[in-house]
């Protein structure tokens, strides 16, 4: 289990002593995509070189949500889906530093004192090379590289994992998600998007249609371009498959942009009230306006056969990578 440790000052030296004398990675972390998860293991070979635990720092709120409030991005991930994204990869504790303009105003080196040396007392340290730390981001890998040799931590630099042509990264994920590319988000990550919810009552109107959906009311992830998608809905930690649609219902002049309906197939019981995790596997097409509630009727049974298959060919990807 990774441990969720908050750190509301990081400059004061609180820290508990399990974590002194670990090996430590900072950044954001979001989404725990395929450039962290590399990254991460690279945190856990050096932790078990130096036979020390294994210690992933990031800041909440996002630094950019201080900064320049108007520019914040959404998050791809809450704290507790990055945790449990890194118990996989062997991490230990998730330390979560309170961002605070202070904080934002420390030089590099007086960041790296608090953080490295007084607090976490660390033996070691992973970063890759895009790195950058302390007040304007002046501080980089060379920088970093002087301070560990200074103060006799092992830094290990971490190669930059690319997807395609170009580096994987938390901005280019959102990008993906904001144009609807849930496919490529999900090959970044190896997991697909996740939003979760509570479910609540909607008009009613999917059961009359013959097509039920749960709406689930979404905590403040980042929401993909609205459309259809295939997916598959967590309820009580079983995964159904889903044919889910994300945004407001032309044909009945109804919703709001970042509603979210679920349709889970094969499943019949009351959802009301239950919080339940969605993933998103495949954009199947975009929100139309039907001229008839019969004619979206027709639509939606063509959008369960085309989500069928795309989960199908999803999880056959997946089995054979
Ligand atoms: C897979 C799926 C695709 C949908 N596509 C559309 C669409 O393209 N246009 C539209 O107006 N409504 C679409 N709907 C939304 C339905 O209009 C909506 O689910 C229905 O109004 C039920 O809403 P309620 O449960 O809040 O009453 C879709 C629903 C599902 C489950
Ligand atoms: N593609 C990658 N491959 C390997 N390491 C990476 C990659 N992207 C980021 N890192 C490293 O992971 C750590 C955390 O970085 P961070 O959370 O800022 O990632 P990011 O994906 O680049 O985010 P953003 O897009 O918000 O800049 C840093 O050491 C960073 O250099």
């Amino acid at each position: 289990m990774t441990e969720i440790v908050s750190l509301a000052d990081a400059t004061a030296a609180t820290i508990p002593a399990a974590l002194h004398g670990c090996v430590a990675s900072i950044g954001n972390f979001d989404g725990v995509h395929l450039g962290h998860a590399a990254l991460l293991r690279q945190t856990r070979q050096l932790a078990r070189r130096l036979d020390a635990p294994t210690v992933a720092c990031v800041f909440d709120p996002h630094p950019i949500a201080i900064l320049r409030p108007d520019a914040a991005p959404r998050r791809l991930s809450t704290i507790s889906e990055r945790a449990r994204r890194m118990e996989r990869l062997g991490i230990d504790y998730l330390v979560v530093i309170e961002t605070t303009k202070d904080l934002l105003d420390l030089t590099a080196e007086a960041f790296f004192d608090a953080l490295m040396i007084n607090n976490l007392r660390a033996a070691g340290m992973v970063e890759g090379a895009n790195f950058c730390f302390g007040k304007g981001r002046q501080g980089d890998v060379d920088l970093l590289t002087r301070l560990c040799q200074q103060h006799g931590i092992e830094f290990v630099a971490a190669e930059l994992r690319s997807e395609g042509s170009e580096i994987i990264s938390s901005t280019r994920i959102r990008q993906c998600l904001a144009d609807g590319d849930v496919a490529a988000a999900h090959a970044m990550m190896d997991v697909p998007h996740r939003v979760i919810g509570e479910v609540l009552r909607g008009d009613g109107r999917g059961r009359t249609i013959g097509f039920p959906t749960a709406n689930i009311k979404v905590s403040d992830v980042v929401m993909p371009a609205p459309g259809v998608y295939a997916g598959t809905a967590w309820i009580d930690d079983r995964a159904h498959p889903a044919a889910i649609h994300l945004g407001e219902s032309p044909t009945f002049g109804s919703g709001v942009p970042e509603q979210v309906e679920v349709h889970v197939m094969d499943y019949k019981a009351d959802l009301y009230g239950k919080s339940i995790a969605v993933d998103f596997v495949a954009r199947v097409r975009g929100i139309e306006r039907f001229e008839s509630a019969d004619a979206l009727v027709a639509q939606l049974q063509r959008d369960i056969r085309s989500c069928r298959q795309c989960l199908q060919t999803a999880s056959l990807a997946k089995e054979s990578s």
